[in-house]
């Protein structure tokens, strides 16, 4: 890299030294020596060591770049937090002189108070909501300038709503945090729960969006009844996907009532008016309604229409009575954590300057795609080397994930609660090779080498591929803004539904009482 260059992009550089980052000069002049080695003609007839040596070189160089850079990049990061900081600061300023008009707002949590102040201290969300709940003004506010004049001009507001912890037994209990304590050299966890999280509406939902698994009948029957019945019953205003509007045009002009969006800036706007989304189809309509939200995610009404259903408890016959209790509240929904992605490309000069973000709900996977060569992928947890895989691939799966793909590789069946990333190879070529299970704040970086012999491929809850040429990467951590979906029961009893009535986990016929036994 040449430093003159990265001076030029923000004076990275100057405030490495002010800050006495004198390693990172040092890493510079290395990578300079080795490129001059790099760089030296190739002499005709030389040894085959030669050559492979002149690749080894290459590789130190590229790996001080990477090490110099990752430096800068964190400089950079710094001051764009800065940056962010004083930004929302300023608006928080402004704001505070600005009154929303407060619509139908029944909770504890004033709206004008809410309205005037973006969540700048942590005093003043406690005021909102109390200390053990998070109030969706927190949760779903949009940080974009114009957001407030666009909620503004929308006939309904978001309906608002806390979320809860439930202890066990006693459903209204307050959740106690686990305390770690490390007082008089004992380290001692102080209290534990269920963390069962419970979902309270503060005002009466009013916006539904319904997501259909395309091309079905039932799913086309189910829907237009659906509509009705919300539209007549509960009086709700209904979203749909534009192909499915027409759809329901096509079949009666009574549904003109029903509204959807024109473009995709429209949809990185819908958590701003949607207070809950309906899907009819099987796990990749949750999927897909998973992937329509970049940001903050409405809770998730997942009706069962498809053969397996791991992600789907609710029972389309009994919509009606699903639905009743569900806009009445309280819920159990499950926080299903996400994964985000970003593509680095060999010839970026930064992290920064990449691909994404791509959220998944299931997991993203490296693979060899079409390429007959086992991948070569360096794999580097947090800037440590984790492994290199040689196999099919690598799958980087959620712990909902955790019953998809990555169990079919060899995974463990994970508890979608747990904050966890998986990484679970495919097919690997040494036997060694067992799943590992990472912490939930660990970012991963999948590199594929220079000297690999092919290219591998990266897919996005199945779908989305896109090339990793050699030298390019797959950075991941856990995304900020996890799905809730609701439970049927809780988050526990439906995932043990799911494992027993979806993979008929353990199934077997139970061992008669007679014949031998201990003497
Ligand atoms: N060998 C495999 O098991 C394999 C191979 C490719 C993709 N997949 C999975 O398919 C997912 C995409 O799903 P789709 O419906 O769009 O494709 P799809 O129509 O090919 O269905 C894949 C199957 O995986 C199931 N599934 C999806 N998410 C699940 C989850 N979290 N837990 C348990 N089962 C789950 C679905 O119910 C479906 O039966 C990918 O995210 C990947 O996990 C699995
Ligand atoms: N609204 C949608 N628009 C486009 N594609 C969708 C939509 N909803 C679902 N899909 C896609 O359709 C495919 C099948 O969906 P889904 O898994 O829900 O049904 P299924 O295959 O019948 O269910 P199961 O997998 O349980 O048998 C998935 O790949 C999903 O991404």
């Amino acid at each position: 890299m040449n430093p003159a260059n990265f001076n030029s992009k923000g004076n990275a550089l100057d405030s490495l030294q002010e800050n006495g980052y004198t390693n990172f000069l040092t890493l510079v002049d290395s990578e300079k020596a080795v490129k001059e080695i790099v760089e030296q003609p190739f002499v005709e007839g030389s040894e085959d060591h030669l050559v492979e040596f002149s690749e080894a070189m290459r590789t130190v160089s590229k790996v001080l770049r990477q090490a110099a850079e990752g430096k800068a990049s964190a400089q950079a990061e710094a001051t764009e937090w800065k940056r962010k900081y004083e930004m929302e600061r300023e608006r928080s300023l402004q704001l505070e002189h600005k009154v929303l008009p407060s619509a139908g707002h029944k909770g504890n949590c004033n709206e004008q108070e809410v309205g005037n102040s973006m969540p700048e201290t942590a005093e003043k969300s406690q005021r909102c909501c109390g200390e053990n709940g998070i109030c969706s003004h927190e949760v779903l506010r949009d940080r974009e300038k114009d957001s407030y004049a666009y909620v503004q001009t929308k006939l309904t507001r978001k309906a608002s709503f806390k979320l809860q912890w439930c202890s066990k037994g006693k459903k209204d209990d307050q959740h106690k945090h686990d305390i770690v304590s490390f007082e008089k050299g004992n380290i001692t966890t102080a209290e534990r729960s269920s963390k069962q999280i419970s979902l309270k509406w503060e005002s009466p939902p009013q916006t539904l969006l319904i997501l259909t698994k395309p091309n079905s009948t039932s799913v086309k029957i189910l829907c237009a009844e659906m509509v009705r019945w919300l539209k007549e019953k509960r009086k709700l205003n209904i979203y749909v996907e534009p192909r499915v509007r027409t759809e329901l045009l096509s079949e009666s002009s009574y549904y003109n009532f029903v509204q959807t969006w024109k473009d995709d800036k429209e949809i990185w706007r819908l958590h701003e008016i949607v207070d809950l989304v309906v899907t009819l189809g099987g796990d990749g309509t949750v999927l897909w309604a998973a992937s329509k939200f970049k940001g903050p995610v409405p809770p998730i009404v997942p009706f069962s229409l498809g053969s397996l259903g791991f992600m789907t408890p609710f029972y389309s016959e009994r919509y009606r009575e699903c639905l009743k209790s569900i806009l009445e509240g309280p819920i159990s929904i499950t926080l299903r954590h996400r994964l985000q992605c970003h593509v680095v490309r060999d010839a970026a000069k930064s992290e920064y300057e990449n691909e994404g973000p791509i959220l998944v709900l299931n997991e993203v996977t490296i693979d060899r795609g079409i390429s007959s060569f086992l991948t070569n992928l360096d794999c580097y947890c947090d800037n440590s080397f984790v492994t290199c895989v040689q196999g099919d691939g690598l799958i980087l799966s959620t712990t909902s994930g955790s019953t998809a793909y990555s169990l079919a590789a060899g995974g463990s069946m994970v508890h979608p609660q747990v904050p966890g990333i998986l990484f679970t190879p495919i097919c690997p070529h040494s036997l060694s090779f067992r799943p590992l299970i990472l912490p939930e704040h660990v970012t991963l970086r999948i590199q594929v080498p220079l000297n690999s012999r092919g290219n591998a491929w990266a897919s996005f809850d199945g779908k989305d591929r896109k090339q990793l040429a050699p030298g390019d990467a797959l950075v991941c951590s856990m995304a900020a803004w996890p799905v809730p979906t609701a439970c049927q029961g809780d988050s526990t009893s439906d995932f043990l539904n799911s494992i027993h009535d979806g993979l008929h986990w353990n199934l077997r016929k139970t061992q008669s009482f007679d014949g031998p036994r201990e003497p």
